[in-house]
């Protein structure tokens, strides 16, 4: 039997909450999309698997038994959620990279503005070796505050960002743009 196209999956089960966390955002609820076995497999595969599908694809040192990374980045918290499993689908490590105050040893950071509000992110200097290829994962790109600032600390480091994978993409905010010359991967735009 065929399934349906991933973005079509996500929409349906996604849930829009207008004017959360503040007046003006409509927030994009992914919880259920990860609730769902059948979703989240299917999200969880599409990422650990997006380097693959990537036109660039032998450029990026990715091909048989080598799916361009060596390693997943997750932004806390809901990256979280994706980055271990995708680390597993794919045979990889999980690196967190932190909202400030919650790594122990030696670290970066970076802060930043996100669509509602401001925050500062943490990485250990020693969680990506340098020249190491790292997938950052999160679950929406929205003004790509975030993900810049993560893609920062990952090359401040020295790690190599081979690409960004997200669930869904605003693309109404610029985030993609924010984000060049990152390669950036989105399952579902709305
Ligand atoms: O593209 P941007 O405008 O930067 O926004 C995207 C970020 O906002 C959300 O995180 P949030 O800071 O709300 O944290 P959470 O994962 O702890 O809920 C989301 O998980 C992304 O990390
Ligand atoms: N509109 C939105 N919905 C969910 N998470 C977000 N993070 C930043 N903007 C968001």
């Amino acid at each position: 039997m065929t399934e349906p196209p991933i973005d079509e999956v996500i929409a349906a089960i996604a849930v829009d909450i207008p004017d959360f966390p503040e007046p003006g955002v409509v927030f994009r609820d992914l919880t259920p999309v990860f609730a769902d076995a059948g979703a989240f497999r299917r999200v969880v595969e599409a990422i650990a698997g997006s380097v693959l599908e990537d036109p660039r694809v032998g450029a990026l040192g990715a091909g048989p038994g080598d799916r361009g990374f060596d390693v997943v980045a997750g932004v806390e918290a809901r990256g979280f959620l994706l980055a271990s499993a995708v680390a597993l689908a794919a045979g990889t490590g999980v690196v967190p990279v932190r909202k400030a105050g919650k790594l122990p040893r030696a670290r970066v950071s970076a802060d930043y503005a996100l669509e509602y509000g401001t925050a500062t992110l943490e990485l250990h200097t020693d969680s990506v070796a340098p020249g190491q290829r790292v997938l950052l994962v999160d679950d929406v790109l929205a003004t790509g505050g975030t993900l810049e600032a993560a893609a920062g600390l990952v090359e401040q480091v020295g790690g190599i960002v081979t690409a960004i994978s997200v669930v869904v993409e605003l693309p109404a905010l610029g985030g993609r743009e924010r984000l060049r010359p990152h390669t950036v991967h989105t399952l579902w735009t709305t």
